[in-house]
């Protein structure tokens, strides 16, 4: 689990967290500034529920060190918690996820009426949604967000904050899940901080590699070509678990492009901020 400074103050303070389809993301907000983040893995309903009961022994005085050393050893923060619980803004793309986290005393779960783009669509994700509302309202529309998560996505924005549309595919890690899961002698690989491996490889894992990552390297090449076709002042901000990763191949690859590229890991939690202050 890896976090950010944490600084001692709960005037204000809430969570915010997102449930993506491999973690969950989390931030922790004094008031509308964004104090640290983290990412956890999914939890077990039993500690989820037993967030409340933590609550309530908060109430009766005990401190939350004393029962992250006495309870579940899965603690999801990485900070004693005092006062708590706090106020939780949950954004979820999961929803048998979204469902149990509706046991956690004090939550909200954004929907898509509450961001202020024009011309979304009914099924649109709300993690692109406010990654989305987050960069523009952060850096300006036009605004394309490339998010390099489980799913890789392209959503965009005209000036006007109208939904311009966007795309779906594999993520890099779910591409080479789905090469050694559906077929009988391609192996398991995982994502790797590696460098570029040579395009015509003369080794399986390096062909699925560079199969892989050579396609998915041009197909981004090519969406930001065209969004810069249709907006020339347009920008781009990439986020994603594997955001660092592409934009090491990409600063390689299409420099010129990735000395344009905002890369931000926090766009849906500047999302999430805009949208609380608006309230
Ligand atoms: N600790 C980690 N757990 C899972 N994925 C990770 C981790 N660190 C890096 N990644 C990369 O992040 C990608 C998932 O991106 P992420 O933004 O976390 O997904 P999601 O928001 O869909 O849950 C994976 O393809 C993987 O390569
Ligand atoms: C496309 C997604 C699966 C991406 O999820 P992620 O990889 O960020 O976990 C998610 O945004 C989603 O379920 N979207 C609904 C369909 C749509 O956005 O059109
Ligand atoms: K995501």
């Amino acid at each position: 689990m890896k976090s950010q400074h944490y600084s001692e103050q709960t005037e204000g303070t809430w969570l915010a967290l997102e449930i993506g389809n491999s973690r969950l993301h989390w931030a922790l907000f004094h008031g509308k500034s964004l104090n640290c983040t983290w990412d956890t893995e999914y939890l077990p309903e039993s500690v989820i529920q037993q967030l409340g009961d933590w609550g309530a022994e908060e109430q009766r005085g005990r401190g939350a060190e004393e029962q992250r050393s006495r309870g579940s050893s899965i603690y999801p923060f990485p900070f004693p918690l005092s006062p708590f619980p706090f106020p939780l803004l949950l954004a979820s793309v999961v929803p048998q996820q979204t469902a149990i986290w509706q046991s956690y005393p004090n939550v909200r779960v954004i929907t898509l009426e509450d961001i202020p783009l024009n011309n979304i669509y009914p099924t649109l994700g709300i993690d692109r949604a406010l990654a989305l509302w987050g960069a523009g309202m952060s850096w300006g529309f036009p605004m394309l967000v490339i998010d390099a998560g489980t799913a890789l996505t392209f959503t965009a924005a005209d000036g006007d904050k109208n939904l311009v549309g966007g795309a779906i595919l594999p993520g890099m890690g779910l591409q080479l899940a789905s090469l050694g899961q559906k077929t009988g002698q391609l192996p398991q690989l995982e994502v790797e901080e590696i460098q570029l491996p040579p395009r015509f490889a003369l080794n399986t894992p390096q062909a699925m590699q560079s199969g892989v990552i050579y396609t998915l390297l041009a197909g981004i090449k090519d969406f930001i070509d065209e969004w810069w076709r249709l907006f020339p002042d347009g920008k781009v901000a990439m986020k994603g678990g594997d955001r660092n990763l592409l934009l090491s191949y990409l600063q390689e690859l299409y420099p010129a492009i990735a000395s344009r590229l905002i890369v931000e890991p926090n766009l849906i939690f500047w999302g999430m901020q805009k949208i609380s202050m608006s309230r």
